[in-house]
């Protein structure tokens, strides 16, 4: 059930102009609804703090904050929330503007309150639909994790297994395959899940203020340290700490984690007082840890701290079959994030996507499906629909035309359903396409046809009969 069938519509009007707000505010009262009129955009954003209503109606130009800043907030707050911007000055910018910065509808002044209303009630309808297609996707409950392939079904293991654990994991996984997700994943099914999951990147830390964004300074322990700060370690305590990029850390962070790992306690920098807490480590890293373990730059003893339990998130070119599903979900998921229908694969494009090298791997694909999801001209995308990069770079990987591409594409899928024999489908089927096209192009004369194709005649006759063929066309050669 959505809220609004429970109660009167809310809509806020928003004019300097008193006479506007006065008949607006009879007319939507005489449909059932609630408005609420505002002299200002600073009124209403204050009111924003506490509430935001169904439909929002605004002028552009009032003394203070404008419409079209007061739209830019509502967007940026309440991205489904339609606003129907008004202005007296109608002209072409400021309908631009509107339209741009993501308004529902522009009404130039003076309007029809008849129209005025309609466009409300669309508005409404509008929000209506788009509350049900947002029930529709919690109730059908998207997998938090997408991954048919073997190694990620071998990843959910790993989650399930140590579902009722706190035991430390080391993650590994090229940047981008969705490490993070996984750490999360472990923590949400642990039994942990309801204390903080904090999770911290350490390649983009600066050097010198990591020590105190992991435990946290005491007022005055250096410049700049002008309060007490707890540090992310504190954040966590009984959740979950997330290290990314551990390879990343510095050598003398290594040391003290190392101790806080050992006795469960640490100070503050600056501090005296020793902190005790109970944090579950979950670290990651796309480098060989072992190898910079032996090249000196990962203490050894932290390492095996860590290297409890491991597991290896695959590249996304070792999970291909993943990625249409990847791409609808993104796809949909683009799609709502910018309140607009989402953009359709057309089944060539899925295999184009399918066999792209993507270095960078899942991150890749979902900022491949949200440029898709603005720049696509139609639902249905086409291979050429798809990001200039992407198609040159195929090109770089594959030096496939297009039939070719087809080729491997259909050899791919037909051998991961397990037929055997291709060579005995395809290379009968090549030759009759190559045959029926070349005697397309000489209205059916065998003889010139074998010359397009490079054979002899006699080559041409035998194969028509060997692949049974029922062509058209006089047997011209065989009278002269
Ligand atoms: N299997 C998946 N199903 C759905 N979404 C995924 C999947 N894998 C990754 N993603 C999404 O892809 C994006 C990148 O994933 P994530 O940040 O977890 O990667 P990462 O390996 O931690 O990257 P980095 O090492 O660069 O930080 C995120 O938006 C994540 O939600």
């Amino acid at each position: 059930m959505t809220r609004s069938q429970n109660r009167a519509e809310n809509v806020w009007i928003v004019d300097d102009d008193r006479s506007i707000r006065w008949v607006l505010e009879k007319a939507l009262q005489q449909e059932g609804m609630e408005p609420v009129a505002f002299d200002s955009a600073d009124a209403a954003l204050a009111r924003l703090q506490r509430q935001h209503p169904d439909v929002l109606i605004s002028d552009i130009r009032m003394p203070g904050t404008s419409g079209l800043d007061l739209l830019a907030t509502v967007r940026e707050r309440y991205p489904q929330l339609p606003v129907i911007i008004m202005t007296a000055h109608s002209d072409l910018d400021s309908a631009v503007a509107s339209y741009q910065g993501g308004a529902f509808e522009y009404l130039p002044k003076p309007f029809d309150v008849d129209e005025a209303v309609a466009l409300v009630r669309r508005a409404l309808a509008h929000t209506h639909e788009q509350e049900a297609q947002n029930e529709e996707t919690l109730q059908t409950r998207t997998p938090e994790i997408i991954g048919e392939a073997p190694a990620m079904q071998e990843v959910f293991r790993a989650i399930g297994r140590l579902s009722h654990s706190n035991i430390t994991v080391l993650i590994n996984g090229e940047s981008g395959t969705g490490k993070e997700l996984v750490a999360h994943a472990l923590h949400r099914h642990s039994p942990r899940a309801r204390n903080p999951f904090i999770a911290l990147n350490m390649a983009a830390i600066p050097k010198d203020l990591m020590e105190s964004e992991l435990f946290g300074h005491e007022k005055g322990a250096f410049t700049g340290a002008a309060v007490q700060r707890r540090g992310r370690f504190e954040q966590a305590d009984g959740g979950t700490l997330f290290l990314d990029e551990i390879g990343d850390m510095p050598a003398e962070t290594q040391t003290r984690l190392l101790r806080v790992l050992a006795d469960g306690e640490f100070y503050r920098v600056g501090g005296h007082t020793p902190i005790k807490v109970d944090v579950r480590i979950i670290a990651a890293t796309h480098q060989n840890l072992e190898g910079l373990v032996q090249a000196g730059k990962f203490r050894e003893d932290l390492f095996h701290r860590l290297n409890v339990i491991r597991i290896h998130i695959p590249k996304l070119s070792e999970r291909r079959e993943d990625i249409p599903a990847l791409a609808q979900h993104f796809l949909a998921r683009a799609a709502q994030e910018l309140a607009v229908e989402p953009k359709v694969l057309k089944a060539q494009t899925q295999d184009y996507l399918r066999n792209l090298p993507w270095p960078g791997n899942v991150r890749q694909l979902e900022n491949t499906c949200r440029w898709i999801t603005v720049m696509a001209s139609s639902r249905e995308v086409l291979i050429e629909d798809l990001p200039p990069e992407m198609l040159s770079q195929h090109q770089d990987s594959a030096p496939d035309g297009h039939w070719e591409h087809g080729l491997r594409t259909w050899a791919d899928q037909e051998l991961a359903r397990g037929v055997t024999n291709l060579l005995d489908i395809a290379v009968p089927a090549f030759e009759r396409i190559m045959i029926e096209t070349a005697l397309k192009h000489t209205a059916g004369r065998r003889r010139d046809a074998a010359q397009l194709l490079g054979w002899g005649r006699n080559t041409l006759t035998r194969k028509i009969k060997e692949l049974d063929m029922n062509v058209d066309g006089s047997d011209d050669d065989e009278s002269e």
